[in-house]
């Protein structure tokens, strides 16, 4: 089923059922690294806020939620180069295991400014858990990337989240752009 969003033209990627079905599975590898500890999920606005939210309902240690909001593409097909900093996190992360929550890691120049910014913080760990990973498009490798639901090739995708001109985000599935 193609569809059309904007001025292009997009087909399924990966379907709800399988994005449900690893989202419980990160939730559950998070579930036994984290015992004994509460984390504190920051989700990355806006691509993350469905990914945050399906994930968070799988977790079962005590964990806090909070959000933080940076963009970089305003809505187009690639990177610009500013990054701009929508609205920091206002809770104290000192002492604190992050999980920061991402949609998706292109180029890691994103994270890599954030990881920079929250370091000074004195987190007691910082971790990234991202739903989507593109390993061909990577210019800053991210050693915190420990949970990954889906690495896909270098596609434009759309989508749980994502979106294209500001639109896509609210579909179920993960769409990618047709060449
Ligand atoms: O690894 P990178 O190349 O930095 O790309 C990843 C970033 O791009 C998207 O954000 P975007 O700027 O599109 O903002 P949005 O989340 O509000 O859509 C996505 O949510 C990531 O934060
Ligand atoms: N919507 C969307 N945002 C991105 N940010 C980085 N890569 C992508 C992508 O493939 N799609």
């Amino acid at each position: 089923m193609k569809l059309q969003i904007a001025d292009l033209e997009f087909e399924p990627l990966i379907p709800y059922e399988q994005i449900q079905q690893r989202v419980a599975e990160l939730a559950q590898h998070i579930n036994t690294d984290f015992e004994g500890k509460t984390p504190i999920f920051v989700g990355i606005l806006n691509g993350s806020f469905m990914f945050a939210s399906d994930l968070v309902k799988e977790v079962t240690v005590p964990c806090e939620v909070t959000f933080t909001k940076l963009a970089s593409y305003f809505g187009g097909l690639s990177q610009t180069r500013t990054i701009r900093d929508d609205f920091d996190l206002h809770v104290t992360i000192e002492g604190k295991d992050v999980i920061l929550v991402e949609d998706i890691v292109d180029t890691g120049n994103t994270l890599k400014y954030l990881i920079e910014k929250l370091l000074v913080r004195n987190p007691a760990s910082i971790t990234v858990c991202s739903l989507l990973f593109k390993p061909d498009s990577v210019i800053h490798s991210i050693e915190e990337l420990k949970y990954v639901a889906f690495q896909i090739p270098n596609v434009f995708v759309v989508g749980y989240g994502l979106d294209y001109q500001e639109l896509g985000r609210n579909l179920r599935g993960i769409y990618k752009k047709i060449d």
